[in-house]
């Protein structure tokens, strides 16, 4: 299959928007009024059976075995022209980058002196900011001279107050090395602001929400009229929910519990980054699809998996509520937050004393793409399940830096 009419929108000019996460790469087309003309997934890099694939185009984009994160960009750029999704380069090219520290509060447009600020702040995310940075570098060498812009998961959360984002650590180490809570999916927290306000007919600047953002990441906030003012992850975007196999809070002791037996520093990063959580938990898989499937077949780690996930996020809405002045809705989104009926339900039946309540038919006709409210008549608040779109919100971003003028 070839490309659309030949894309529409590339007459006038595209936004590319590239979102390398850790294990896949999604790349998205925009034209200049925001409309999405084409959407790409490549998963399972750097393994043997890594895959890429253009939305509605059931041709794979062919990848080498165990393609990195450059490979994969330059096969679907090259598909992307080969195909007719492109014609010429893009107008701009947006990237969303993982950690922006302190010193990103704000996307920026990228250049050589902030490539390398980005790079400072690898180490505090050591599963994502190295891959964003080869994204760039690969689009910089591909389309020279074309503006390229970082949008920072951390930005939005840069309004935290001090009593939210201080450790009670010495101070020194925040004020010698920002030891301090940065909180992550910023473009997602927002994009759930714009949209809740917009469904319940109010001001962004009026609205208070919880959003819990449950993908292979997962994180929550307390947004309190329109400024985020609490969030789940902390330094690193390790701290907080149970994910899909990363280990969410644990205590501080294990670390030197586990030394005594033998587990070093590299396997311990490890263990809590890639073998725990969901996984870890259900010794099967990160996907929370496959564990709903083996908990129905009578798997009890699976099972176990699914309540300890649960669980640990009821508790931390509760917590969030601690921040808020008022509450307009709880908001569920990310792959599991927006497809899994079950999660939604199992994690509100903890909640009834907070008031929160579902309606099971409501909650079980919501999927994928579609946006509404789930809480029965008798709920004290809204309960809404809305599809994220962290590549639009970076489009928009995009087009707003390259093009300052309009
Ligand atoms: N119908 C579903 N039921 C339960 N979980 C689902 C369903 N559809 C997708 N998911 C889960 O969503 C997660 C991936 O979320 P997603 O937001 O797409 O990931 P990423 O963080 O990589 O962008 C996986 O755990 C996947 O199993
Ligand atoms: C910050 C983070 O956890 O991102 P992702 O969900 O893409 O892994
Ligand atoms: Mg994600």
């Amino acid at each position: 299959m070839t490309g659309p009419e030949p894309a529409s929108g590339d007459r006038q000019g595209t936004l590319l928007v590239v979102n390398c996460g850790s294990s896949t790469l999604k790349l998205a087309l925009f034209d200049l009024r925001l409309h999405k003309i084409a959407s790409v997934l490549a998963e399972k890099l750097e393994q043997f059976q890594a895959t890429a694939h253009i939305q509605g185009d059931p041709a794979p984009v062919p990848l080498p075995s165990h393609a990195s994160h450059r490979q994969a960009l330059e096969a679907v750029i090259q598909a992307l022209f080969e195909r007719g999704w492109l014609t010429q380069a893009p107008v701009a090219i947006g990237h969303r980058v993982v950690h922006g520290g302190e010193r990103f509060r704000q996307a920026v447009r990228i250049d050589d002196r902030t490539r390398e600020a980005i790079a400072d702040c690898a180490s505090l995310a050591p599963l994502h900011n190295p891959v964003n940075l080869a994204g760039i570098d690969s689009t910089r060498s591909l389309f020279p001279g074309v503006p390229q812009i970082a949008v920072f998961d951390t930005a939005f959360h840069q309004t935290l107050p001090p009593r939210a984002f201080l450790y009670a650590l010495p101070q020194r180490f925040y004020r010698q090395w920002g030891v301090r809570r940065y909180g992550f999916h910023g473009t997602s927290h927002a994009f759930m602001l714009t949209e809740t306000a917009r469904l319940l007919g109010q001001l962004p600047e009026q609205t208070s929400l919880i959003s819990a953002h449950l993908g292979n990441g997962c994180s929550i906030a307390a947004i309190d009229h329109g400024h985020s003012v609490d969030t789940s992850m902390g330094l690193t975007p390790l701290e907080g929910l149970v994910m899909g196999s990363r280990s969410g809070d644990v205590d501080p002791g294990l670390f030197d519990f586990l030394k005594t037996k033998g587990i070093g520093q590299d396997e311990l990063h490890r263990i809590l980054n890639e073998q725990s959580g969901l996984l870890g938990l259900s010794g099967q898989s990160n996907d929370m699809r496959t564990l709903c499937e083996l908990a129905d077949q009578g798997h009890e780690a699976s099972a176990t998996a699914i309540d300890v996930f649960c669980f640990r996020l009821a508790r931390y809405i509760g917590a969030m509520m601690a921040s808020l002045r008022r509450l307009d809705a709880l908001v569920f989104t990310g792959g599991i937050g927006e497809n899994s009926a079950r999660i939604r339900r199992q994690t509100l039946a903890s909640l009834g004393l907070l008031g929160f309540a579902v309606d099971p038919e409501r909650n079980s006709a919501h999927g994928r793409q579609s946006h509404g409210h789930i809480e029965s008549g008798a709920s004290r608040f809204p309960v809404l399940v809305i599809a994220t779109d962290e590549e639009r919100v970076i489009a928009g971003e995009s087009l707003r830096l390259a093009t300052p003028h309009t």
